[in-house]
């Protein structure tokens, strides 16, 4: 069997994480990992950790570490025969210093986008609550407008996207996540991409994980639409 393949996505509300996520789970047959996902199924089946979350999540605030790595480890566990991406987790430090106890990464994706690119997209995005599916009204948009592709069912746009709400979420980012990037920077396995289009980000990370994936051979799989 070939070596499995372990890797985080981090970067800023807005920078692409989702949309690179679908990306790189389709074209290299990784499984997406959302914490967002995983945080929202748990307040749905009203798990402990999920009633717990529900709390913090209501007032805007970050869900504790104890109580995201509580709810994510256990996932991890039942991942260990697949290679996997991770999406929005680590967060803090004390996130990626449990998460380095439970698995060794082999790269940590950082996005790096500018505000106001950031700005301009989640002004546009819509997504569909139940599947947590997103569309953006030029970038990705639904077939028919504020309705999802799949079930029919409305869009709608989250409070915390709007502009007001996205500088304090930002800045709050930004505290958190340097420790983070600076952990994975001394370990030697962080990539950062800087640019304004996940089309112009989305081939070097393909041309990274071609080589780090010695499995996938084909460069047509780095083509932008998934
Ligand atoms: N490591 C994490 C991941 C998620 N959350 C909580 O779960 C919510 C939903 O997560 P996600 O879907 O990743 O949402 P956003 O913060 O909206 O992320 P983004 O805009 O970057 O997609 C977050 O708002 C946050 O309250 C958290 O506290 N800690
Ligand atoms: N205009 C534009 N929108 C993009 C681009 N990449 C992603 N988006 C959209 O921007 C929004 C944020 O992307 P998403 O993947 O949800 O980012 P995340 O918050 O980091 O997970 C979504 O509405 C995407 O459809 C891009 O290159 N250009």
């Amino acid at each position: 069997m070939s070596k499995l393949f372990r890797a985080v996505i981090m970067g800023p509300p807005g920078s692409g994480k989702g949309t690179i996520s679908e990306r790189i789970a389709h074209n290299f047959g990784l499984k997406h990992l959302s914490s967002g996902d995983f945080v929202r199924e748990n307040i749905s089946a009203k798990t402990e950790a999920g009633v717990l979350a529900k709390t913090y999540i209501k007032k805007g605030l970050l869900v504790p570490d104890h109580v995201m790595t509580r709810l994510l480890l256990p996932r991890l566990v039942e991942m260990t025969k697949y290679s996997w991406l991770l999406d929005g987790f680590p967060r803090t430090l004390a996130q990626a210093e449990a998460l380095n106890s439970a698995c060794d990464l082999d790269i940590a994706i950082n996005l790096n986008i500018p505000l106001e690119t950031l700005k301009e997209r989640l002004r546009h995005r819509w997504i569909h609550p139940a599947s947590g599916r997103v569309y953006n009204m030029c970038f990705n948009p639904p077939r028919v407008q504020e309705i999802d592709d799949i079930t029919g069912e409305p869009l709608i746009q989250q409070e915390d996207d709007r502009p007001e709400a996205l500088v304090a979420r930002l800045r709050h980012y930004k505290d958190v996540a340097k420790p983070v990037i600076d952990f994975y920077k001394a370990k030697g396995i962080l990539y950062t991409y800087s640019d304004t289009e996940t089309d112009q980000i989305w081939p070097n990370i393909c041309t990274l994980l071609s080589t780090r994936i010695p499995t996938i051979q084909s460069d047509a799989r780095c083509a932008s639409t998934p």
